[in-house]
Parts: C-alpha cells; structure tokens; sequence
C-alpha cells in the first residue's frame, strides 16, 4: 500500500506538517525585532516578556500529541470539513488552521456529537499515541445507521493508563455530561456534586482553560482563582492547566486567602463550629458598627475669619443616614468628611458666599472635621477587632446578644486572652472571621472566576470568605457531600450555595467514575447508607475489574506486612499510595525505612523510579495511585472525632485506587464494611 493510501500514513504526514507549522510559528515569534517599535526600555521588557511567554506557549511538546482527534463534518461551512483537534490552534503559512483548538466552537461536536445527535459529524477520529508517534485510530460514522456502537478501545486504554506523575489533561476523552460543565457559560455558576473519581476536579480545571479561552480579555483584567484544600493537593493539580496552554491561573487554599494573620493555633472542634458559624458574620458586623458613635455636639468649622457651625441634629442625621446605606464602613468614614463639607457649603451659600468645588474638598480637610471622623467614625483594624471579641466578655456579649448563645460565647472566649495580634494564637477560623472583618470595612476584590475543589468540607464563613472573592463573577463548585470530613462539612449544596451568596447556581451531578475499579468501588460504597444516606454510589466505567485484597494479621506483624504488601504493589506498574491513620504515619516511615524502601510524602512528583508515597489519610483526598495500600481501617475511623466522620475518612482512603486494593489489618474491620 502506497503512502497516498494508508490512512494512517497520511495522518502521520498531517502530523509532520502541522509540527512543522507549529515550528515556523514559533520561529515568526523568535524573529520579531522589537528595537524599532519600542520608544524606550520599560516597554521593550515588557514586550520582551510576552514574546518570551509566546514562544514558550508555542513549544512544541515531543511527548504530547499536537492533536488526537479529527472531524469530517457532511458540510463545508465558511469555517472548513475537516478539523484536527488539539490542545492548542497552529496554522500554515497562509493561515490556514491545521490543528484547531479544542475549545473551539467547530471542535465541540468531538465531545457530544452522538448516534442520536450527530450534529452533522460525519466521522469522528480518535488518535492513539505512543510517545510522540501517532500509532492508531479509530473511527465512528455518527451518521451512518448501519454501524454499530461500540465503546471505544483508545478511549478505555486512555482511562485505563498507569498513573505516574502529577495529574494529566483530559482533553482528548472529555465525556459529554463532563462536556457539558466544562463549556457552560462564563456567567453562570454550576456546582457539581460526584462521588470519588468522577472527574470533579478534571472538569473544573478544564472548565477554567475553556473559559480562558473563550474570554480570554475580560479573564485577563478580572483574573482567575483555583482553590484546593491543601498543599500537596494544589501540587498534584498544578501541572494541569499549564499543560493546557494556561499559565496565568493563581492557586490557593482557603487559608492563604485569608491569611491576615499568621496562624499558630488550633481550635477545639466545638469551637472551631461556632466559629465557622454563618451567625458570626452578624457578630462582627455588630461589633464593627459599634464603632461610629452618634454626634451629640455641634461642629464648628473655622475658615479665615469665619466660624460655621453645623448643629449636632444634623449631624447625626447624616451619620445616620451613612449607617443605613449599605456601604463598607470604611467608604463611609471616606464619605463623612465630604458630607460634613457639603452641610458646612450650604451655610455659606445661604449667607451669599459662592463656595466652589475647591473650597468643599479644603473644608474636608479641615483640622475640626478630621477631628470629628476621628471621634465619630474611627477607623477599625480587623484583626484587632477579632482580638477584642476573642478576649473581652463583654464586648462579645453585647455583639453576640441574640445571636449567640451564652455557651456558644464561652467557646469562643481565649482561655488566655491575647495582648497584641502579633502575640495571639490565631488559629485558622481566626483569620477567616478577620477577613470577614476586613471586608466590612472595605470591599474584597472579585475576581472573574474562582474553582472551588472539595467544596463540601467548608464551613459557612469560609463559604462567604470565597463567595466575596467573586460578587462579581461566577464559580464552579466542586464536592462530594460523602467525603466532607470537617465537623462543619456541608450537609446540602443548596446551604453551601445561599453561604457563598450564588444561590441560583445549578447543582448536576457526575456519576460515572473514571478512578475506582468496580469491585473496589462496591466495597467503598458499603459505607454509604452510613454515613451519607441518599447518595448514590458511583458506577465505574473501567472495564479492568481491578484487585481488591483483604489480609489480617496479628498485630505484632502488622507493619511487617503492610511492608510486604508495598513491596507487591511495587512489582506492578505505575504509583502506589500507603495510607494510613495519621497516627500510624511515623511507625509505617520506620518500618518502610528499616525494610530500605523509600517514599515520598503527598504532593512530591512520583517518577519511574520513585513510586512510592506514605500518605497520612488526613490528606489523601483528590489524590490517587494506581495501586493502593491501606493500613488498618479501623484506625483511620478511630482517628476521627466521630464515628460518622471516621468512616467518611476511611470512605475517601478507600477510594484513591486506580487499579489495586490491598487492605491490611490487624484490628477487626468497622463493622459497617463487612
Ligand atoms: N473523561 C475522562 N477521561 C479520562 N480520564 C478521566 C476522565 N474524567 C476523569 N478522568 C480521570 O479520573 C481520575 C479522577 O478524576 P478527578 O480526580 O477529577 O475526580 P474527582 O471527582 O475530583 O475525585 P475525588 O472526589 O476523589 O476528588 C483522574 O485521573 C482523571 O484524570
């Protein structure tokens, strides 16, 4: 077979000549001479810079596929028949595309073109790779009744992948229902709720780079936010959207959000609900009002050889009238001083003078009416101002009066108060009622677009401390309500939604899971009556059953053969997870130590030859291993304040395999598994 008729081989040759293209793009870019077209130097670095991050979006990266699908549509449309899907557009010399941008419009039908709704899609091709080379495809006439269904070999094997190394794109099996959140429109905010491996986080992160994409200005001025709940998790994901061509894209947890404070303390749980509670948002709002007294004096203002004098009723009038706005107190403390001036302006025009604009802002300025903001309306630190609450009695009584019961207010008070914000022992819901505090005085910047992963554990000021980081713009809200392991955890995303202030968000729900092999996810799911009633267990889609092994021992040769299971994953190809109770963490690194394996904590990148990572189960969520070791369940249950949240705990442990389970104990299982 010649060359012209080996479809394959012509595929390689599209394949050749669009790298090639892509090549003469990045070329174009190094060859720009900025010299003539920049007036001086500030302007050259910075033009420097956006070439430089230009060609650095332009490389062309050897071991990823440039693209991975093809659409014949039946008709020519202004726009072309025939379209290469891939991660990024690249054009000929002429201009025109060779691979077109899977966030194009033309590429959406490669998701969701179906038998039933074939959207004028003729064929659709998928490419298998292996490395850089196109090595196979696969083809679906969408139109044609006479072909059959079947599922597809590239999809499944793609699915099925070993995982090593940080979190990959899915672009090229993105699965319609997930194709239908991550396209949905930049105004709008979707929550979405799916058990383990459903592809939350997959979908939020591709949800951002698509609406990257199609509002790239507006993004570009107002900014994008992802926010996950840990380190090593935010790690695990970084590596995603740089791969999409999307380099601009801040990461953060919730508390570098609100880090106002440097937090060294920790709350009991008890304490740390109250807290977390939405009613403390009217306590400090309370409590930051409580600071503008009503004028009970007149004022008098001096100008050269004039007195003004503004009587108190009319002051407290306008500071009255401040209080009811709804605005920050600090933009009010701003207006005072110009309202104070207009009354004062007023006066002087009823006595014939013609007072202009100038003469308004210098009354403004005036010594006795800073004097009066100062009494009336002094500025609030926010941090001190939760130092107060926290320390003193009966500040906190006569904010918390109605709102919070006495022995709510007992948990809240410091067994030791603090001397200064510097010295306190903030803890993490401290500095979230701070910056609740903050934005009472003065309006957080909102964002365009803020990702929220893991939702479900957050508690409601949280909520609020993310929901005013887009009033603005829009979310995506991403949780399974089965894994919320705080004490504040969610109980409904209607809830969570009225707290982040996007109470019209709509909730879809993701049930095909892309991680868990079926027989393990059954396993999992034996806890769900118990711990999350009414949600529905998630149905695997891969087709390898997977292992799951349960092996008891006694207790003295526990550790030994949690060690020996290691070693048995380790002969198998791709990452491998130990988890364990947080307690058990340290004898597990001795005895991994002692036997001479090595193993990295979550979040360090696994390689080919560093596959092994010892992971506390506090911090397993959002992770996964394609084979997964798990020390004594019942100790993962027993960790936890909470019988409910133990197993909530041991639930998400339970599901971070991609292909293997071994279960390895020595107490007896949590009855709820057998
Ligand atoms: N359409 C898809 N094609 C291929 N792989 C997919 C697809 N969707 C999800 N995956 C893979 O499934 C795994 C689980 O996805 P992800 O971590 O996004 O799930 P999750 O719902 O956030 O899970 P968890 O609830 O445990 O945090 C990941 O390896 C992801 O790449």
């Amino acid at each position: 077979m010649s060359a012209s008729d080996d479809p394959l081989a012509r595929e390689r040759t599209h394949l050749a000549h669009s790298r090639a293209a892509l090549r003469a793009m990045r070329e174009d870019v190094e060859a720009l001479d900025i010299k003539d077209v920049t007036a001086n130097w500030v302007n050259a670095v910075v033009l420097g810079a956006q070439i430089e991050e230009r060609i650095k979006a332009l490389a062309d990266l050897s071991h990823t596929p440039l693209f991975f699908g093809r659409l014949d549509y039946l008709h020519t449309t202004q726009e072309g028949q025939r379209f290469y899907i891939g991660r990024r557009h690249v054009h000929d010399a002429d201009g025109d595309p060779m691979v077109i941008d899977w966030r194009a419009p033309v590429s959406q039908p490669f998701y969701r073109a179906s038998r039933k709704d074939p959207q004028d899609v003729g064929l659709r091709r998928r490419f298998g790779y292996t490395g850089g080379e196109l090595t196979a495809y696969e083809d679906e006439h969408l139109s044609d009744p006479a072909e059959l269904e079947r599922t597809s070999k590239l999809l499944q094997a793609e699915i099925e992948r070993p995982r090593v190394g940080p979190m990959r794109d899915i672009v090229a099996t993105i699965q319609p229902e997930q194709d239908e959140i991550v396209r949905s429109g930049l105004a709008g905010t979707v929550c979405v709720q799916g058990g383990p491996g459903t592809g939350k986080t997959a979908v939020g992160l591709h949800r951002v780079a698509y609406l990257l994409y199609a509002h790239r200005e507006r993004l570009a001025r107002t900014g994008t936010l992802v926010i996950g709940p840990n380190r090593s998790f935010l790690h695990y994901i970084e590596q995603v959207l740089p791969a999409l061509g999307e380099l601009e894209v801040r990461q953060a947890t919730v508390d570098d959000l609100v880090a106002h404070v440097e937090v060294r303390g920790t709350d009991e749980a008890t304490t740390a609900v109250v807290k977390g509670d939405a009613r403390m948002a009217e306590v400090l709002r309370r409590a930051v009002r409580s600071h503008v007294t009503l004028p009970t004096e007149p004022l008098m203002v001096v100008r050269g050889s004039r007195r003004w004098r503004v009587p108190a009723h009319e002051l407290e009038g306008i500071v009255a009238e401040l209080l009811d706005r709804d605005i920050r107190y600090g933009a009010a403390r701003d207006a005072l001083p110009q309202r104070i001036a207009h009354a004062v302006l007023v006066r002087m025009e009823q006595a014939g003078e013609a007072p202009d604009d100038r003469v308004q802002d210098a009354v403004a300025r005036n010594t006795a009416v800073k004097a009066f903001v100062k009494a009336v309306w002094p500025p609030v630190d926010p941090a001190k101002l939760v130092l107060r609450l926290l320390s003193d009695a009966g500040f906190l009584a006569e904010h918390a009066a109605g709102v919070l019961t006495e022995d709510e207010q007992k948990l809240l008070l410091w067994a030791k108060p603090a001397r200064s914000v510097k010295s306190a022992k903030w803890s993490a819901a401290d500095a979230v009622l701070i910056d609740e505090a903050q934005d009472l005085v003065e309006r957080t910047h909102s964002l365009g677009h803020v990702v929220l992963d893991e939702a479900q554990d957050l508690s409601p000021m949280q909520y609020r401390a993310v929901g005013r980081r887009c009033t603005t713009g829009s979310a995506t809200i991403l949780g399974d309500l089965a894994q919320g392991t705080t004490p504040w955890a969610t109980e409904s995303w209607a809830q969570a939604l009225g707290h982040l202030g996007k109470p019209d968000a709509v909730v879809e729900e993701l049930t095909a899971g892309f991680r868990v092999p079926r027989e393990v996810i059954a396993y999992a799911s034996r806890l769900l009556p118990h711990m999350s009633p009414g949600l529905a267990a998630v149905e695997s889609v891969r087709e390898n059953p997977g292992s799951l092994e349960i092996r008891h021992f006694a207790p003295e040769e526990l550790d030994a053969e949690v060690v020996a299971a290691c070693v048995e994953s380790l002969g198998h190809e791709g990452s491998i997870g130990l988890i364990a109770a947080d307690a058990r963490v340290a004898p597990l690194a001795e005895a991994l130590t002692a036997a001479g394996l090595a193993y990295l904590s979550p979040g360090e990148e696994t390689t080919a030859t560093s596959r092994l990572t010892l992971v506390p189960a506090s911090l397993a969520k959002g992770l996964e291993y394609d084979y997964v070791v798990l020390d004594d369940p019942a100790a993962v249950v027993d960790g936890e304040p909470d019988e409910r949240t133990g197993l909530r705990r041991l639930y998400v442990a339970l599901t971070r395999a991609v292909s293997g389970l071994t279960v390895v104990h020595s107490s007896p299982l949590p009855e709820q598994l057998t």
